[in-house]
C-alpha cells in the first residue's frame, strides 16, 4: 500500500483564507501579540511566521522581543500589561523560555480569555469537561488534518504517542470528544510498537526523529506526525519514519508541510475566537 498525504500546507492555506474573509468583515481587527525571550533561531522562524501570517489574515499582529537576560519578574509584568490591553485579543509567549523563567508561573499569569495556545490550566479544564474554551493550536490542527483526511474517528482506535501538556494529553481529550476508544502511550508503556500496531488512527507526538518504524503501523491506518526534528546534516524529518510508515498507512502527514502549518493557522483561529468571545459573540 502507499499512504495518501495528507497536505498540511494545502490546508493550512484553506483555513486561513476562511478566517481572513470572516476578519475583513468584521468591524476591528482581532488582536495579538507574540512574545519571544532570547535568540532561539527555530522560535524565530516559527514567530515571524506567526507574525506574517496573522498581518496577512488582516490581524492587527505584532511580535515583542525580549532580550535572553529578561527575568521572569519583566516578563510577569509584560503579560500582565498584555492582559490589561483592551486591544489585545490573543497572547501567546513563545517556548521554550530561557532557564531562568518558569514556563509554569508564565501560563498561569495569561488571561485564560487571550490565551491563545490553550495551555492555561483554566483552558485545559474546559477541554477535559467539554465546555467552550481555547484548545492547544497543534492538536486542533491535527483534528482538522484528520477531517480533512475522511477519517471516521467515532469508535475509531486512536494512539496518541506522547503525554505532553501541549500536545498529547490535549489530543487525547480531543479524540476522546470525537467518540474515539483513546489510550496514551510514553516512554515508560511496555511494547510500544505492539500498542501502536492496534492504532487506526496514530498521532505520535514524542520528539524523537523517525521513531515511529514501520512495523509499529497497522496497514490501512491514518498517521499523523506531530514531530519538527532537526537532524545533524540539517533534514527535518518527523517523529515517523516516513518511507516506512507509508508503506503501511492509508494516510499520512508529511514533515514539513503537514501538521507544522496547521499550528499557525489554528493560532489566529484561536485568536478570531478570543476575539468574538471577548465581545460577547459565540466564536
Ligand atoms: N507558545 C508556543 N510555543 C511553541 C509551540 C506552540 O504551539 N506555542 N509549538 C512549537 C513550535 N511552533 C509554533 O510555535 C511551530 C513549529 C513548526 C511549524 C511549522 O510550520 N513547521 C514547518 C517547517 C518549518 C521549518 O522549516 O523549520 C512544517 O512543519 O512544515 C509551525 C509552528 C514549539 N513552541
Amino acid at each position: 500500500m502507499s499512504a495518501r498525504i495528507i497536505d498540511g500546507k494545502a490546508v493550512a492555506e484553506r483555513l486561513r483564507a476562511g478566517l481572513a474573509a470572516r476578519v475583513t468583515a468584521l468591524p476591528f481587527r482581532p488582536g495579538l501579540r507574540v512574545v519571544r525571550v532570547g535568540d532561539d533561531p527555530a522560535s524565530g522562524v516559527y514567530v515571524r511566521n506567526k507574525d506574517k501570517a496573522a498581518a496577512a489574515a488582516g490581524f492587527d499582529s505584532a511580535t515583542i522581543q525580549l532580550p535572553a537576560v529578561t527575568t521572569e519578574a519583566e516578563l510577569l509584568a509584560l503579560v500582565g500589561r498584555l492582559n490589561d490591553d483592551p486591544a489585545v485579543d490573543g497572547i501567546l509567549v513563545q517556548l521554550p523560555l530561557p532557564r531562568q523563567i518558569r514556563q509554569d508561573a508564565v501560563i498561569a499569569a495569561i488571561d485564560p480569555a487571550k490565551d491563545v495556545d490553550g495551555f492555561h490550566a483554566v483552558n485545559a479544564g474546559l477541554l477535559a469537561t467539554q465546555q467552550p474554551g481555547l484548545v492547544p493550536c497543534t492538536p486542533k490542527g491535527c483534528l482538522h488534518l484528520l477531517r480533512e483526511a475522511g477519517a471516521s474517528l467515532a469508535g475509531a482506535r486512536a494512539v496518541v504517542l506522547g503525554r505532553s501538556q501541549i500536545v498529547g494529553r490535549p489530543m487525547a481529550q480531543l479524540l476522546l470528544a470525537a467518540d474515539c476508544t483513546v489510550t496514551i502511550v510514553h516512554s515508560r508503556t511496555r511494547d510500544l510498537p505492539a500498542e501502536c500496531r492496534r492504532a487506526e488512527i496514530l498521532i505520535a507526538a514524542v520528539g524523537r526523529p523517525e521513531m515511529v518504524r514501520g512495523d509499529w503501523v497497522a496497514d490501512g491506518a491514518i498517521v499523523i506526525d506531530v514531530g519538527i526534528n532537526r537532524l545533524p546534516d540539517g533534514r527535518l524529518v518527523g517523529d515517523v519514519a516516513f518511507a516506512e510508515a507509508a508503506a503501511r498507512a492509508e494516510a499520512i502527514t508529511p514533515v514539513p508541510g503537514g501538521v507544522g502549518p496547521m499550528t499557525i493557522a489554528c493560532l489566529l483561529e484561536n485568536t478570531l475566537e478570543a476575539a468574538l468571545r471577548r465581545r460577547g459573540v459565540a466564536g
